[in-house]
């Protein structure tokens, strides 16, 4: 059937109240209302499958916990279940003495005494009792005139009274009397109010406080727009008698979707107490929705008196006893009602919680308070149980402003705006290729997949292994007056497509200095256009993350910025050097795709191409030793004399072997003249040098010329301790010039590798010597190192004399 072209010929508009001195309109909501569940009552009357007697006992204590002090319970003559029901909170004794129990009876009086037996018991309990007064019901249901309707009123009324008051004798219970013109909204307001003065007269105990009679206004359907509900309970409340002995009660639905603006709007005309359900349960569209009230409660800053603080836990109570979802749009509680996906929406979210972060923090400085202001976010989903996890998802409708929030939140990384563009467009065109929602993941594996950011399973082509930035003064110009800036070096090991080469370059920073290694020996063209940097984290713990814009290098600087073409980088590391140069690389990888980069070629001797670096490259790839700058010196040129000797060239593998001759490196069966074959390290106790650093003594068994030996000595360190053992056992004097160590292998594999340069002075004449040596132990490997350079020095051991 189609609509009708003119539904008048069908329905009948309202009634409007003439009430044109109205005041409700400009009264302001400053107190939550008496709260009255009917979920386990008019709730449980509107599902398909009413709830069973342990659904509503743990539906019951979820309204206790969130602090409901009013529940109606049952419709005890209408079922054994219901009934029962109140039996086992009475005999269980599970009703909190604050807690008033309710329970709904006709007027009949079979059903009203069935209903005052469940009581039995009771501490506290609100019998209601309703009868319909509306002109329909009259005619249609009751077939009643309005007098025969106010009798029915006040007979069944007596009826109650009298039966109460007997409980009360036999139990103690204390009684409220509650009672409800059936449909008020469609009920003449004059009749509605002249049953409920009969109904008061009738009951005939009205008083003040808790003894109150509770009249009770329901929508029973919602007619009308909700400021006509507000009209006829304004109306209601000025006209009743001894108003200050009435609750005026509100018992909206929802037919009309505006059960909870009809609530606000009667609460500002007067009612005392709201009867609803839970996330709006209850016949047809339901009864008020009480959650929803009490929050709009409290994002008005008035506290509803009511806990909703583990939301979750309420939802998922109320969804399983009442076996209904709950519509992922509903009002605080639906899943998506923290959720931005549009890209405005994201970006003013994320600002307003950057902007709410600087605020509060001045307002905790003046001791004011820290006011909740955020764009499209009318409460702080954290006051409910929910986190910000789900307040921004993407899709292909998002902006940058949401995924640098996820990025934020989730990596703890502030990207720079220009880096938020970049990135926003490689999940908008995911997005768009795969047309769904970008969850979390998604966004940030994307981010490390695309700035190779996050461990070895994201690395790129180029990977920072190891490095040192140092610093070199630039060269004196007198005819200057400023002090000339120091220039920064850059010695690094890098992996290059799983090939460890050691770089190096300078420049009057340590990322100019990067890119001048990357230029000098992979021939990669770069310049910063822009570089920021934060801290992420705090105390001990504390690392900075550094961005980096990078475009391509050209002759002319003014192209090379304005360069249309440009890589982000993101790099994260304790040390901010090492940030920038993470940050650095990230972007490289990026700029060169699949660009194949020069390979490392040796070329050692006449003519030699390769430098120093190139020959620690190899040492890094096939030994994993990352040489001190001086040892790559040192052994460079001893490359450089074999490779004379060997008609200028020198291959891969023979450098390799040079290098295991020249430092004993590893070589099994090549002792030399001093051997330590075991030691015990001590601290010397109450010993230590001026500086108030513990002296160290070292017991070794050594090989000495071939005749084993224990010796002692002492130091500031097991290195110098070794040391001091040497010296008093030579002719002349060795010191350590230099010391490094690094680890090799992972996990359980893993050692140390020590690298230690010895000067011996002797006669005038000073030698000097490298040693190297990697055991799972560091001390050892230190030891061991030395030893090997004392090898090599050729130093002159005293005589061996016996019993010494
Ligand atoms: C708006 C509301 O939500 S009101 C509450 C509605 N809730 C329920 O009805 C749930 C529980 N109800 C029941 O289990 C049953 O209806 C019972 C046990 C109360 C009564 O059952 P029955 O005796 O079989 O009567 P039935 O369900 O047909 O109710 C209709 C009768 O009650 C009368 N009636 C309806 N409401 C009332 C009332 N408030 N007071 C007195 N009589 C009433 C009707 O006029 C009708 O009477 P009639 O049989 O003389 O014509
Ligand atoms: C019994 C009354 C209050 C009722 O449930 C209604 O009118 O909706």
């Amino acid at each position: 059937m189609p609509m009708l072209p003119d539904p008048s010929i069908k329905y009948k508009p309202y009634t409007p109240l003439n009430l044109p001195d109205r005041q409700w309109p400009s009264k302001v909501l400053t107190k939550p209302p008496i709260w009255l569940s009917t979920d386990l009552r008019d709730g449980n009357q509107a599902l398909a499958n009413p709830m069973t007697i342990e659904q509503k006992s743990i539906f019951f204590k979820t309204l206790i916990k969130c602090g409901l002090k009013e529940i109606e319970v049952a419709y005890p003559a209408a079922s054994d279940t219901d009934f029962n029901f109140v039996r086992g909170l009475i005999e269980g004794n599970q009703i909190p003495d604050d807690v008033w129990i309710q329970v709904l009876t006709p007027a009949r009086e079979d059903l009203i005494k069935r209903t005052v037996e469940s009581l039995a018991g009771a501490k506290r309990a609100i019998v209601h009792m309703y009868n319909a007064t509306c002109p329909c019901f009259r005619d249609v249901v009751f077939r009643n005139s309005k007098e025969e309707t106010i009798e029915l009123a006040i007979k069944h009324t007596k009826i109650v009274r009298q039966l109460t008051d007997e409980a009360t004798k036999k139990y103690g219970t204390k009684f409220k009397y509650e009672y409800s013109p059936e449909t008020f909204t469609q009920t003449e307001p004059e009749f509605a109010l002249a049953v409920c003065e009969a109904v008061k007269t009738a009951w005939g105990r009205a008083g003040l406080g808790e003894d109150r009679i509770i009249f009770n206004l329901p929508a029973t359907v919602e007619i009308a727009p909700p400021n006509h509900y507000a009209d006829q309970v304004e109306n209601f409340c000025r006209k009743i008698s001894e108003r200050e002995k009435i609750v005026v009660s509100l018992h909206p639905h929802n037919d009309r979707g505006q059960g909870i603006a009809a609530a606000e709007l009667a609460m500002m005309a007067g009612a005392d107490r709201v009867e609803g359900c839970l996330f709006g349960n209850g016949e047809r569209t339901g009864n008020v929705d009480i959650v929803n009230l009490a929050l709009n409660f409290y994002t008005q800053g008035v506290s509803p008196n009511l806990d909703f603080s583990d939301l979750q836990s309420v939802i998922d109570v109320v969804t399983s006893c009442n076996d209904l979802p709950i519509h992922p749009r509903h009002p605080y509680a639906g899943e998506l009602v923290f959720t931005a996906f549009s890209g405005s929406h994201q970006d003013a979210v994320k600002k307003g919680f950057e902007a709410q972060k600087v605020r509060h923090a001045q307002a905790a400085a003046k001791g004011e308070p820290q006011y909740w202001d955020i764009p499209y976010l009318p409460i702080d989903p954290a006051d409910i149980g929910c986190t910000y996890e789900a307040v921004i998802r993407v899709n292909a409708q998002s902006g940058k402003g949401g995924i640098a929030y996820l990025v934020q939140q989730h990596l703890g990384l502030d990207l720079p705006r220009k880096m938020q563009i970049s990135f926003y467009q490689v999940i908008q065109a995911k997005a768009d290729k795969e047309a769904r929602e970008m969850m979390v993941e998604d966004i940030t594996t994307s981010f490390r997949e695309t700035y190779k950011f996050g461990g070895s399973k994201y690395e790129g082509r180029l990977v920072l292994k190891s490095f040192k930035i140092s610093a070199e003064p630039a060269s004196e110009d007198s005819s200057n007056e400023e002090p000339a800036d120091e220039r920064r070096l850059f010695d690094g090991t890098i992996l290059v497509d799983g090939v460890l080469r050691v770089i190096r370059g300078d420049g009057n920073g340590p990322l100019s200095a990067l890119l001048d290694a990357l230029s000098t020996h992979l021939d990669l063209q770069f310049a910063i256009r822009e570089y920021s940097e934060h801290s992420v984290g705090e105390g001990s713990n504390v690392k900075a993350a550094s961005y980096v814009e990078l475009v391509p290098a050209l002759e002319d600087t003014k192209s090379t910025r304005k360069s249309a073409e440009s890589w982000w980088g993101v790099g994260v590391d304790s040390d901010i050097a090492g940030s920038g140069l993470r940050a650095v690389l990230s972007a490289v990888n990026s700029a060169i795709g699949e660009r194949v980069l020069p390979e490392l070629k040796l070329n050692v001797g006449f003519n030699a191409k390769s430098g120093q670096a190139d020959v620690a490259s190899a040492i890094v790839h096939s030994l994993r030793l990352e040489l001190p700058r001086r040892l790559q010196a040192s052994f460079f040129e001893v490359a450089q004399r074999a490779a004379r000797e060997t008609d200028g060239h020198l291959s891969y593998s023979d450098l390799v072997t040079l290098f295991r001759e020249t430092y004993h490196y590893e070589l099994p069966n090549t002792p030399g003249r001093v051997v330590l074959r075991k030691y015990k390290m001590e601290n010397v106790p109450g010993q230590g040098d001026e500086k108030g650093t513990k002296l160290k003594q070292v017991t070794g068994d050594f090989i000495w010329d071939g005749k084993p030996r224990q010796m002692v000595g002492q130091g500031t360190g097991s290195l110098s301790a070794v040391i001091a053992v040497l010296n008093s056992e030579i002719n002349g004097t060795l010191s350590v010039r230099e010391y490094a160590e690094h680890s090799i292998g992972e996990g359980s594999d893993v050692k140390a590798v020590s690298y230690v340069e010895l000067a011996y002075d002797v006669d005038g004449k000073r030698s000097t010597a490298w040693g190297v040596a990697t055991d799972h132990d560091i001390t050892a490997s230190g030891l061991k190192a030395a030893i090997s350079a004392t090898n090599k020095l050729e130093v002159d051991l005293k005589p061996f004399v016996d019993g010494h």
